[in-house]
């Protein structure tokens, strides 16, 4: 199974709102032919009608792939409607954050080959880090499917086994979250300290984003990175004082926050 048996047999998207549409903007933007993509979503948005998809429509019989990114509380309506296609050689691409491939398998039958994956949502610019693992009936072949789609979105890691998916969705896929709110805690407060707002919201993006193309290009390590910011007795050092407090800052934040992520992730796995 390659690329030309997707634009052939075709991909259907069940749901496509945050997620989905980042991952097809990807696809369409690496040249997956829009009218081999079938999407079923109640209320599909503006960006979305204008993609040349087929939304809506009558499915294709056996599609190569169906990418399930509903809110995983919505899964018992969704998925049942996708159930003729279990057992077969299409491959179920999930993103749903929780949903196990032993709830697809129940849903859909033993023999269906699933694939679980967490994206996340620099997907949209092709920045996008996505973890895949997959079950025994995902063929060697339709991993190598799933990892070469997933590319078109930004990098993508395999994972040893499912029960490494709570912690990925906990850094990864929630994690531009907490870098957006990194943002806007620096942003505020630089209004704080007598900035513009506008100014204010310019330093925090650039810098957040900088440091961040910095960390990945660097040969240097984010340890390293940081240090050499920090001028001894300089203004930086005393940020960190704050910041990398034992009893109350980042680390400590960051781990309550995490464990806060995974125990969620956990929650919808059980049902
Ligand atoms: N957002 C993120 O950063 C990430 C999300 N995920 C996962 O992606 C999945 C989708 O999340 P996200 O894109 O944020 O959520 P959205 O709510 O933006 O997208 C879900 C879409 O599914 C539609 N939908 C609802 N019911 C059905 C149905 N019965 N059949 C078909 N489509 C339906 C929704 O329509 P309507 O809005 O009208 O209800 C919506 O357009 C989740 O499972 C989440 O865990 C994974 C990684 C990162
Ligand atoms: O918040 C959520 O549940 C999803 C999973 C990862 C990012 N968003």
């Amino acid at each position: 199974m390659n690329m030309d048996d997707v634009a052939r047999r075709g991909l259907v998207l069940l749901g496509c709102g945050k997620m989905g549409s980042a991952m097809l903007a990807g696809w369409l933007r690496s040249g997956l032919p829009a009218t081999s993509v079938w999407v079923n979503d109640p209320y599909p948005s503006d960006w979305l009608t204008q993609q040349g998809v087929n939304i809506n429509a009558v499915l294709p019989e056996s599609p190569a792939i169906v990418l399930v990114a509903v809110k995983p509380q919505m899964m018992a309506d969704a998925l049942p409607t996708l159930r003729s296609y279990g057992n077969g050689d299409t491959v179920f691409l999930s993103v749903a954050a929780g949903i196990t491939i032993g709830t697809y398998e129940t849903m859909l039958g033993a023999e269906t080959p699933v694939i679980r994956a967490m994206p996340n949502t620099p997907a949209a610019i092709g920045r996008g880090v996505t973890a895949i693992v997959g079950n025994a009936q995902a063929s060697a072949d339709m991993m190598d499917l799933a990892d070469n789609l997933l590319q078109a979105i930004g990098q993508v890691v395999r994972l040893d086994a499912e029960s490494q998916m709570s912690a990925v969705t906990a850094i990864s896929g929630c994690g531009p979250a907490y870098v957006f709110h990194l943002i806007e805690a620096m942003a505020a407060a630089g209004e704080k300290a007598g900035l513009a707002p506008e100014l204010a919201m310019q330093l925090a993006k650039a810098t957040v984003g900088g440091a961040g193309q910095l960390a990945e290009d660097a040969d240097d390590s984010p340890t390293q990175l940081r240090i050499n910011v920090t001028s001894p007795n300089g203004v930086t050092f005393e940020a960190l004082k704050v910041l990398m407090n034992e009893t109350d800052g980042f680390p400590v934040l960051m781990d309550r926050a995490v464990q806060a992520a995974v125990n969620r992730d956990q929650e919808l796995s059980n049902g």
